[in-house]
Formats: structure tokens, sequence, C-alpha cells
């Protein structure tokens, strides 16, 4: 039986440089891998999808391109299999480094086959029974299929199978209407596609503030995208009429009403993989949900076993699975006590202009029962962007009144999923807004309103 200092379950956002860190000390490690190298974000979340982003976008700006005095031939036209072709490329590229990388890392040998616990200190893959005091789960998540009726005898797409799409859809019918479904719906409207968007919830995006949601609501529909929200009691079915496309009925205002449409995405949230793990012969309590119950170090109630990334609940981005390997490793190996709690909410939503968020939103802050400031201001008055022919959006900071700490913020316009970090950098830094207000920041540029929106707090 091959013995290890420790063994590393999934080759995610966490798992991968962990194993660099331990080899780097030391220690004899294994890594398992059962399918593609680096997980989701490089194979099928945020790599091709910024990439196909990135393709929506140009495609966008071609169209506007007269606008701007900029003349182009014809119409826009979408080569898909240049698109398909050069996410792939990108995703590829970065998948392959990290197999280089693994593969050829000193002291670490890398297993290909799907891990199973036999007890809190084997693992079997394939026919190998690997031993080691230390395991550090990374497995990831995967789509959840909703019970809708109908769903599993139509044919029907998740945030994977979506990018082997080499052709535009007529109309694709998205189930979900929240990071995954609206990024989706953005870049295949932008490609040509007609595309609409079921939202059980009564608004997108249910976490954000109404007023974010329904400015992005604004935005996408100004695009052509049709939302339902608050769609009841959703079925699908194959359409009657013999062209082989998707019927997807719904309760709405009106009654009930039906849709159809070519292609199907379903985007309604992720589960953990941790459902095929056999967890339970190592002991490890999951919660309810399947996901792995750790501590604030990301320690699983079984000594020597950890688990980071999305398969604990704890982020569900790229972002806060790295920071669950730094966790680890500042803990194990720099006598650093990191923690889970050290760390503030942020994210991006990735439609065009982003979102870019930190923190606590205004309805939660207002909970809080703190004494409330709020700020905003329209990208319509912003010079940059309105040097740049987009306007869309609005900026919005919360603070606190009486201790001047900036509590949250949602920045939705062009930039801001980069302009946010001024404020995270602040927030981290635990300095007060009047920090940021006395900055002089470069113009012209999104960020030079930060200090002109702290100037005009009031209370929310
Ligand atoms: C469409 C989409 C877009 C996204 N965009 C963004 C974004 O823009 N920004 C952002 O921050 N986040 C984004 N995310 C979220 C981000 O991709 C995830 O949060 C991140 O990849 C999670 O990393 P992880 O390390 O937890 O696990 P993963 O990257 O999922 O890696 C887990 C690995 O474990 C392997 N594995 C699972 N079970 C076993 C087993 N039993 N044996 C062996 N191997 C196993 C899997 O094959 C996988 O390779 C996106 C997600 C999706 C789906
Ligand atoms: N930009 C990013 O960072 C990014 C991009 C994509 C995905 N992600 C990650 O992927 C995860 C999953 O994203 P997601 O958008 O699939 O899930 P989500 O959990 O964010 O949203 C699912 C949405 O589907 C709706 N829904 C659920 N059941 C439904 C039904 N039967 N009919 C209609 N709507 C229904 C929910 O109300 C919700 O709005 C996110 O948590 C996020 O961490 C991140």
């Amino acid at each position: 039986m091959p013995s290890f200092d420790a063994i590393i379950i999934g080759t995610g956002q966490a798992g991968s440089p962990l194993a660099g860190r331990l080899t780097e000390a030391g220690m004899k490690v294994a890594i398992i891998e059962r399918n593609l190298f680096g997980g989701t974000c490089v194979n099928t979340g945020c790599t091709p999808t910024k990439t196909l982003v990135a393709s929506a976008k140009t495609a966008q700006m071609a169209r506007r391109a007269a606008d701007y005095g900029v003349l182009l031939d014809g119409p826009v036209k979408i080569d898909m299999k240049k698109v398909k072709a050069r996410a792939d490329s990108v995703s590829g590229a970065s998948r392959d480094g990290i197999g280089t990388w693994l593969d050829g890392m000193a002291n670490c040998t890398v297993y290909r086959g799907h891990a199973r616990f036999l007890d809190a200190r084997r693992v079997q893959v394939g026919d190998d029974v690997l031993s080691a005091d230390k395991i550090f789960i990374n497995v990831g998540g995967r789509a959840t299929l909703p019970e809708i009726p109908g769903l599993a005898s139509v044919p029907h797409l998740t945030n994977s199978t979506i990018l082997d799409l080499d052709v535009v859809p007529d109309h694709l019918l998205i189930i979900g209407g929240s990071y995954i479904g609206l990024e989706f719906a953005q870049i295949y409207r932008r490609f040509g596609a007609k595309v609409t968007v079921f939202e059980t919830g009564p608004h997108l995006i249910r976490r954000e503030d109404e007023d974010i949601s329904r400015a992005v609501a604004e935005i996408l529909t100004a695009e052509g995208i049709d939302i339902v929200t608050g769609a009841a009691n959703l079925s699908v079915s194959r359409a009657t009429n013999g062209s082989g496309s998707i019927a997807l009925s719904h309760d709405g205002p009106n009654g009930l009403q039906a849709v159809g449409g070519s292609h199907l995405l379903v985007a309604t949230g992720r589960r953990p993989n941790t459902d095929d793990l056999d967890a339970e012969k190592a002991g490890i309590a999951l919660d309810a949900h399947g996901y792995i119950i750790v501590d604030d170090a990301l320690r699983t109630n079984v000594d020597g076993i950890w688990a980071m990334g999305d398969c604990n609940g704890k982020g569900a981005f790229t972002h806060t699975a790295y920071n669950d390997f730094e966790i680890v490793a500042a803990n194990l190996l720099d006598n650093d006590p990191r923690r889970v709690s050290d760390r503030i909410p942020v994210y991006a939503l990735y439609i065009d202009p982003p979102l870019g968020r930190v923190g606590l939103t205004e309805t939660e802050a207002k909970k809080t029962g703190r004494n409330i400031v709020v700020s905003t201001r329209p990208m319509a008055r912003v010079s940059r962007a309105i040097e740049k022919g987009e306007t869309q959006g609005f900026m919005k900071i919360v603070a606190d009144a009486d201790s001047g700490e900036i509590l949250g913020a949602a920045l939705l316009g062009t930039g801001c999923d980069e302009v946010v970090h001024s404020l995270i950098d602040v927030m981290y830094a635990k300095r007060p807004y009047e920090q940021v207000r006395r900055g002089v920041h470069i113009h012209p540029t999104v960020s030079e309103l930060l200090p002109t929106m702290m100037a005009e707090f009031h209370p929310a």
C-alpha cells in the first residue's frame, strides 16, 4: 500500500497549489484527479466563460462601431466554431500548464481516477489503496438539476455541456436568473440568439439589493433578452410540432404561459461532489446539503482531514477556494493562524458592464441596526464612462456613519470588477472611508469618483 505524508483529492483551485507548498516543505504527496486538471474554473467555469464574454463584448462593440465613428462593412457575423476554439484554447493552455506542473513536481505522485475513502487514513483510487496521516479534500461541485416535470426527457444543457456548442441556438431558454444564467444569457444574445430567462425568485440575482437587480435587468432587457421573474410551476416538454424544439410552460401573472425554444440551459445552482466520496467511511460530517462541515481553519470533524473550496460551502468562487489553500498552508506550514472569518465577501457578476461586489448589501447593512449611510452615482455621471460610451449602471457604497467603516459596495458599470478593489483593500486595511475621500485618484477613471461618492454619503 503506497504511503504518503499527504493525500489531496481533486486538482481544483486549492489542491494543486497545496501540493506545491507541501512538497516544497519536504512532504511526500499524492494528488488524485478523476477528470480534468484544474477543475471547474479552468475547464467549465471562469476561464471558458470569461473568454466567451470577451468574444460577446467584441461582437457588441462591432455592432456599436458606427456610434464611435468606426465603419465596418455589413452586419456582424459570429463564427461560433472559432469562438469555441478560442475558449477551448485558453482553457486548454491553463489545464495543460497545471498538468505539466503537477506531473513534474518532485515528491508528488499524480493518480488519475475517482477517489473514495476507505477510512480516515486510507483512500482508494482504481486498484490502488493510498494511505496518509493528512488528507485534503478539494472535490468541488457540479450543476444541480431541479425537479422540473419533463426535464429528464428533454435535451438540456448545463454550464459544462453548453461549452460544447459550436452553433448559435435560435432561441436559448435559460432556467435560473443568477450568475451562470445571466452570464450565458448575455453571451448568447450577443452572439445572435433569442434568449429567455426564467427565474422563480421575485427578482434576478436574488442575493442583491432590488435596485441593483433592476438595473441588471434593464441592461439585459435593452439588449433584447426576455426575462420572466416569479416564474412558478415550470415544466418542459418536446414541442408537439415535430420541430424537435422545447416547450417551457410556467405560471405567470397572466396564467399558464408557454414559450418554445431550440435549446435549454439549466442554471439553478450547484451541489458539492461529496455524494460519491464515501466520506462516511472516514466519519466525515456533512451538512444537510452535502457540504463538508469545517471549522474556521478548514479542519473537518476528523483529525487530519481538511476540506477546501466549493465542497465546504464556505465560498463558491475561485478566489475563495484559493484562499482556502492559503489558510490551510498558513496554519500547517507557516505558524500563521489565518482564518476563513478573516475573509470579506467579494465577487463579480460578469455581465457587461460587470457588477463588482464587496461586503454587505444595503439591505443587509440596514438589518445590522447600525447607523447606515449610503452614496450612489449613476455611470451616466462618470466622465470616463461617458468618454467610453458605456454609461449603463450605477455605483452604490454603504458605510457606518459612526465608525466610518465601509460596509459594502455594489458597483455596476464599466470596469467595476476592477474598481471595487480600491474599496476591498481599504476594508481589509480596516481604514475609515475618510481615507478614500482624501485620496487623489487618477483622472479620467471610474475610480476617481469613489472619493466624490464618499463626500456625498447620506442616511439610508
Ligand atoms: C460557469 C461558471 C462560471 C464561473 N465563473 C466564476 C468566476 O468568474 N469567478 C469566480 O471566482 N468563480 C467562478 N465560478 C466558480 C468557480 O469555478 C469555483 O468556485 C471554483 O472552480 C471551485 O474550485 P474548487 O477548488 O472548489 O473545485 P473544482 O475546481 O471544482 O475542482 C474539484 C476537482 O476535484 C475533482 N474531483 C471531484 N471528486 C473527485 C473524486 N472523488 N476523486 C478525484 N477527483 C475528484 C474534479 O474532477 C475537479 O477537477 C464559476 C463557476 C461556473 C460553473
Ligand atoms: N462571476 C462569477 O463569479 C460566477 C459565475 C458563474 C457561476 N459562479 C458560481 O457558480 C455558482 C452557481 O451559479 P448559479 O447561477 O447556477 O446558481 P445560483 O445559486 O447563484 O442561482 C440559481 C438561481 O436559480 C434560481 N432557481 C432555482 N430553481 C429554479 C427553478 N426551478 N426555476 C427557475 N429558477 C430557479 C434561483 O432562484 C437562483 O436565482 C454560484 O454560486 C457562483 O459561486 C460564479
